[in-house]
């Protein structure tokens, strides 16, 4: 692997010698999946789902962590065909969905999952106004039971859409007393009090992290680097690599430290790490 400081080099050194107590975590879109116009034809990379066997095979721990509901990562990932070999092999895999409101693994294979927030019904009875306020009547709403997601992909001027929906939406959240996600084209709408970082802690304590390793491409991500800078400070071996492409979000790449080329980079960065994991006698 050719990093481009020697600090970088260290880091991976690191997170390779945590071998068999690393914990690897994966945002889904941007990530495993290439960006696409349509969120519900967003599928994996075709090389994902035998890389994430491999990997959980050297690792003590693989992990989808996405703002998506589980079923639909499960589904546009194949990942329950993945969890059935890698609990087969007597490893570990889960799958956090919204943001880690949503839990799923391998061996129990049922989704665990809060209640809808209190305010959503009102907020989504509000949505056809929001839309038509700020000119983006044909915003495509994503209905995610947990919450609702708002995208300007398909509009045609995304950019623009986005920036006028994105205040009006923060303020009728905050009247129904829910939270905003902003992404990549997208605004959603959700209950507050859990994100990616939680739900990288739960799982460093879930499975004795000593080693921390997660790629993601969007502000959604934000939080598992944060987390993850925390761990590093409590003396966890840690990696935080931005998947970047288009219109990804630059504070994210400030705070990684290691940058690739979309999904095409991370898969081509975890084949590297499933051959030095093995180097350094991960391997089982
Ligand atoms: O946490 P993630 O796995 O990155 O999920 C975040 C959101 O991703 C999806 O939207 C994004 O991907 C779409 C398909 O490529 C794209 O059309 C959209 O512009 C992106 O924002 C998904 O639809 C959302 O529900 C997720 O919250």
């Amino acid at each position: 692997m050719q990093f481009t400081h020697p600090e970088t080099a260290a880091l991976y050194a690191d997170v390779v010698a945590a071998g068999p107590d690393l914990v690897v975590g994966l945002d889904f879109d941007g990530t495993l999946a290439p960006i696409v116009e349509d969120p519900t034809q967003a599928h994996v990379h075709p090389a994902v789902p035998d890389l994430l066997v491999e990997l959980a095979d050297r690792v003590r721990g693989v992990a989808v962590v996405t703002g998506r509901p589980v079923r639909q990562a499960l589904a546009l990932g194949d990942l329950d065909a993945v969890g059935t070999r890698i609990t087969e092999r007597g490893r570990s895999f889960a799958v956090l969905g919204q943001y880690g409101n949503e839990r799923w693994t391998g061996s129990e294979r049922r989704v665990v999952s809060p209640r809808p927030p209190a305010g959503l019904a009102g907020f989504l009875r509000e949505v056809p106004a929001l839309l038509r306020r700020v000119d983006a009547r044909d915003a495509y709403v994503e209905s995610k039971g947990l919450a609702i997601a708002l995208h300007t992909r398909r509009l045609d001027d995304p950019e623009g859409a986005f920036s006028r929906l994105l205040p009006v939406v923060s303020d009728a959240a905050t009247r129904h007393g829910l939270a905003i996600e902003p992404g990549r084209l997208v605004v959603e709408v959700r209950a507050p009090g859990m994100h990616k970082g939680l739900a990288v802690a739960g799982l460093a304590e879930q499975w004795q992290a000593k080693g921390f390793l997660f790629a993601g491409d969007d502000l959604g991500d934000v939080e598992a680097f944060t987390e993850l800078t925390a761990m590093r400070s409590d003396g966890v071996a840690t990696m935080a690599i931005c998947s970047h492409g288009g219109d990804g979000p630059p504070e994210l790449e400030e705070l990684a430290d290691h940058v690739v080329d979309g999904p095409d980079g991370v898969v081509e960065f975890l084949r590297r790490l499933v051959v030095d994991l093995d180097g350094a006698g991960g391997s089982r």
